[in-house]
């Protein structure tokens, strides 16, 4: 006998059921994760563990057998340990702000919508904040893939005695955005000179001779174009709906891959996750061969670099500091025997903190 097709309401029902062991379950994770917050307050153990929250979600997306998309599974499990994170302990994190820029969709990207997030207005004050204990995390950017390093956020390290804890890759979409949301009413464009000069092709092809006006933020470009039927702004999709703003044009970038890393600072470092990368600065001796030999030690190791940059000294004329990304862990034999030796090439050298790879 053939079986009739589940009707759309058996259906429901069906999807119901499941609904209801989801939200059981959440709370009886919950009640886990309160136990976990009475057991660290009482020992005084870190609340934020950023290396056991990489492991749960590549366990979680290596087993995820589908049709589930790994993106939406990663994105519930941001919110639902982001919300744990609260039950146990509040957490305030700075960024450079004003809100809906891509600073502030990193700093939600990481820390979930359960931290109460601080929108700042320069990169020394996120800086400021959390040496002063007045946030627990900071979150700023330090490089773009087609624009090159925020120079402003390498030279902070430079004084600061902040830890990196977490290194966040944010895929960077510019959206066009106006009011009316018509290409032929745009008289003026309003952006940050980075997001400005990631669109430049577009704007010749599209808008040729458009004056493109820099201003702070992709944010304030979105603010300032909500009172401007004529101007349009390059900003981010969340800078649109906050501002009220329709979309002209959407992923205006002219790379398509279009990245932007932002660090995670803290005042305490972490512990080692297992895969992990080490950011150090230091100024070498002004000795012949000396670059050279400063790359020797992680050589040998075959410890791989996976960034070298350099920054004039501010405090002495024709000196550098060196900013360097290697793969793996300073508490690693390896890592701490060539930090040793590369000791012995340097003026100074500061390790800035070891943090798990983002994935
Ligand atoms: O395992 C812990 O240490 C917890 O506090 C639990 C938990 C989680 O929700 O799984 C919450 C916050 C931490 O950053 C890591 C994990």
């Amino acid at each position: 006998m053939q079986q009739d097709a589940p009707t759309i309401e058996q259906l429901r029902t069906s999807i119901d059921t499941i609904d209801n062991r989801i939200v059981e379950l959440l709370n009886e994770r919950a009640r886990v994760v309160v136990e976990v917050g009475k057991l660290k307050s009482g020992s005084n153990m870190e609340f934020h563990v950023p290396g056991r929250e990489r492991q749960i979600y590549e366990r979680l997306l290596s087993r995820n057998p589908g049709p589930f998309p790994n993106d939406a599974l990663r994105s519930i499990y941001r919110e639902i340990i982001s919300a744990s994170l609260a039950l146990e302990s509040p957490m305030k994190v700075a960024f450079l702000g004003p809100k809906a820029t891509f600073s502030h969709l990193a700093t939600m990207q990481q820390f979930g919508l359960s931290a109460e997030l601080v929108p700042l207005k320069s990169i020394p004050s996120v800086f400021e904040e959390v040496e002063k204990g007045k946030a627990l995390y900071g979150m700023v950017p330090v490089e773009n893939s087609t624009e090159g390093v925020v120079s402003h956020t390498l030279d902070m390290f430079v004084e600061s005695s902040l830890k990196i804890t977490a290194e966040v890759l944010l895929e960077v979409h510019h959206d066009l955005l106006s009011r009316s949301g018509r290409l032929e009413d745009v008289k003026k464009v309003y952006s940050h000179p980075q997001a400005i000069a990631q669109c430049r092709q577009w704007f010749d092809e599209n808008l040729p001779g458009v004056p493109l006006v820099d201003v702070a933020s992709t944010a304030v470009a979105a603010q300032m174009v909500s009172e401007d039927s004529t101007a349009a702004a390059i900003a981010s999709e969340l800078a649109g709906s906050l501002y009220d703003l329709k979309v002209v044009r959407t992923r205006i970038e002219d790379q398509v891959n279009n990245f932007t890393r932002f660090l995670v600072i803290a005042r305490k470092e972490i512990e080692r996750s297992g895969n992990d990368k080490t950011s150090i600065l230091f100024s070498v001796k002004d000795e012949p061969g000396i670059l050279c030999r400063m790359l020797e030690p992680f050589a040998k190791r075959g410890i791989n670099l996976s960034k070298i940059e350099s920054r004039p000294y501010k405090k002495k004329a024709w000196e550098y500091i060196f900013f360097l990304d290697l793969f793996g862990h300073v508490s690693e034999p390896e890592v701490a025997a060539a930090l040793d030796e590369l000791k012995e090439c340097c003026q100074f050298l500061k390790v800035l903190g070891s943090y798990p790879r983002s994935i």
